[in-house]
């Protein structure tokens, strides 16, 4: 028995334009973010795609793609959920700093540690600070102890890993054909998971924002293959450019 499950990282947002850590904070999608929602949405029309069920973040950029992919796809009725746990790694006291910049003066290795290592945390937000979760109604129904402060990739799995064995699989399993549109790095995560990467070689992995990317699963969910809906240069040349976010400035 196999299954097919489509994972998808938002499209280019207003802060991944002006190249500023981002994490929670729920800015919207750029002029082209929107623009490669719609595209990713074509892509999946194009190769005959057809969705069961729907899962997102709780954040505006990965809702909007899943609504302009939906749309392009005449199936915005399809169940939809949002999640908290598929948001994107929390960014700590990093967020709204300019990437750039902050590699010019803590230097691209320590950047490169805060963006891609697996286990090392950005500094954490104060509680008091009013961007701390616990201020935000949304997360208002989740426990305090699982509200981060600053998450490293570590972190982020260990929330999107239960979601993932609690939530989709028993549903993937179950017969439907499920997208998930999230994050660079949740996805991350859930990639590093399926594919059993090493903690080493996640630090080498940039996903790209709105490219449908196809896992093949064998019937344990384990990954068998995985394959980009885009040209082996388009996603190169995209994964580059994240990659490139880190250099000092
Ligand atoms: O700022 C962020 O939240 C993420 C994704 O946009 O960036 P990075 O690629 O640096 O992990």
């Amino acid at each position: 028995m196999s299954f097919r499950l489509i994972l998808l990282r938002h499209g280019e947002s207003i802060w991944n334009q002006e190249n500023l850590f981002t994490g929670w904070t729920d800015v919207d999608l750029s002029e082209r973010g929107k623009e490669e929602a719609l595209r990713a949405g074509e892509r999946l029309k194009e190769a005959g795609f057809r969705f069961d069920e729907a899962y997102t973040s709780v954040l505006k950029r990965s809702i909007r793609t899943l609504w302009s992919v939906l749309d392009r796809l005449d199936q915005m009725w399809i169940p939809t959920v949002c999640a908290w746990q598929l948001n994107e790694r929390h960014y700590g006291a990093l967020q709204g700093l300019d990437k750039g910049q902050t590699a010019h003066k803590y230097g691209e290795d320590q950047v490169l540690l805060w963006r891609r290592s697996y286990d090392v945390r950005p500094p954490l937000l104060s509680p008091n600070d009013p961007r701390h979760p616990r201020h935000d109604p949304r997360y208002a129904s989740v426990a305090s102890k699982d509200l981060p402060a600053a998450e490293s990739l570590k972190d982020t799995l260990a929330r999107v890993i239960p979601y993932w064995e609690g939530e989709l699989a028993p549903r993937i399993l179950a017969g439907k054909q499920l997208i998930v549109v999230a994050h660079g790095n949740s996805l991350r995560a859930l990639v590093k998971y399926l594919d059993g990467l090493s903690d080493e070689e996640i630090v080498r992995l940039n996903i790209p924002t709105g490219m449908p990317l196809i896992y093949e699963l064998d019937s344990d969910l384990r990954a068998v293959s995985h394959r980009y809906l885009a040209s082996d240069d388009e996603v190169a040349r995209a994964s580059a450019s994240v990659a490139a976010q880190g250099r000092a400035r």
